[in-house]
């Protein structure tokens, strides 16, 4: 488990975090999302001990960050930001060293080299420099020493920062599975991300936690759940022929596509109907589908809003 109680993080006259509680137990996937210096990596800093809180404390598998902190590291795999330090080392000297850090040794060291190797598919650059590898490798090798001892609990920041798209799957289901058993907290910018991968989603600004909920929770919120959306050759016919139609409650069309979002009042207008009305009409339209709601739109809503606050 992860536990924040009132992390307080305050650089100079900036109070980076302001008072962030939340627990994850095992088995659950909790997304920080947030704009940038919203305090998403200055919190995970604190609970992984690489920074004082200024307040407050953090648990990890029960052992408090300050007053224990051997313990909280040994049940703890963490990746920082951007890539590994130790640059001129290659992935295996440098995933040789951590597992010397960590206290691996024997049969064991061997099987959890190879095991995450392996995984996180290494084994063609083991000796190149990591200063010499693409940034997708450089991402890998630090996820490759924060999985190696193993631990029940995991923090990444920013996991899929520099992969490109099969990259970035792989590394969703390979979180995916290690969280099975394991308690981890990530972060991203990548919205799709937090629906591959997040069980929870905490949306951070101003180092304080605006909303807290499942991404179906977080999509519900959007004005778009519920939505048709259409493709119309005439827009304008599209939406004279819609107007006034019971359940409908107004019109958007996209700037960039075109596309025509018909908003629904009360309960949802069905994809069905729409599609009827505008035949009846003889409007002529194409791709009409049901919305299931949109996270940025809700990200912005929420962002912003706390803003205005
Ligand atoms: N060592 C530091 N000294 C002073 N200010 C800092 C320091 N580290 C971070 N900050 C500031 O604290 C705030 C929070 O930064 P943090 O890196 O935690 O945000 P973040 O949510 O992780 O952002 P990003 O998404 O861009 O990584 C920002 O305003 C940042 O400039």
């Amino acid at each position: 488990m992860i536990e924040a109680h009132a992390l307080h993080k305050r650089y100079g006259r900036l109070l980076a975090v302001d008072g962030i509680s939340f627990k994850v137990e095992p088995g659950e996937v909790l997304g920080f999302l947030g704009p940038n210096g919203a305090g998403k990596s200055t919190t995970m800093k604190m609970i992984a001990g690489f920074l004082a809180p200024t307040s407050g404390t953090a648990k990890v598998c029960g052992h408090d960050v300050q007053a224990a902190p051997m313990a909280a590291r040994r049940a703890l795999g963490y990746l920082p930001e951007g890539a590994p330090g130790y640059g001129e080392m290659s992935p295996s000297g440098f995933l040789g060293f951590v597992a010397d850090v960590r206290g691996l040794s024997g049969a064991h060291r061997r099987e959890r080299m190879q095991s995450v190797l392996q995984r996180l598919a290494l084994e063609g650059v083991l000796h190149q420099p990591i200063d010499t590898l693409s940034k997708g490798f450089k991402r890998r090798v630090g996820l490759a020493a924060a999985i190696l001892h193993d631990p029940p609990a995991l923090i990444l920041d920013e996991p899929t920062d520099g992969l490109d798209p099969n990259q970035k799957h792989e590394v969703r289901s390979l979180i995916r599975e290690l969280a099975r058993e394991r308690t981890v907290l990530l972060s991203t910018h990548i919205l799709e991300e937090v629906e591959a991968v997040c069980s929870r989603a905490m949306i951070v600004a101003r180092g304080k936690v605006l909303a807290d909920a499942t991404p179906a929770e977080l999509l519900a919120r959007s004005r778009y759940q519920g939505a048709v959306s259409l493709l119309a050759g005439d827009s304008i016919a599209a939406r004279a022929a819609l107007d006034g139609m019971p359940g409908v409650s107004g019109f958007h069309q996209d700037a960039v596509d075109g596309r025509l979002y018909v908003f629904p009042q009360g309960r949802p207008v069905t994809a069905d109907a729409v599609a009827e009305r505008l035949r009846q009409r003889g409007v002529v339209f194409s791709s009409l589908q049901p919305e299931r709601g949109r996270l940025d739109e809700v990200f912005r809503r929420i962002t912003t809003e706390g803003a205005k606050a």
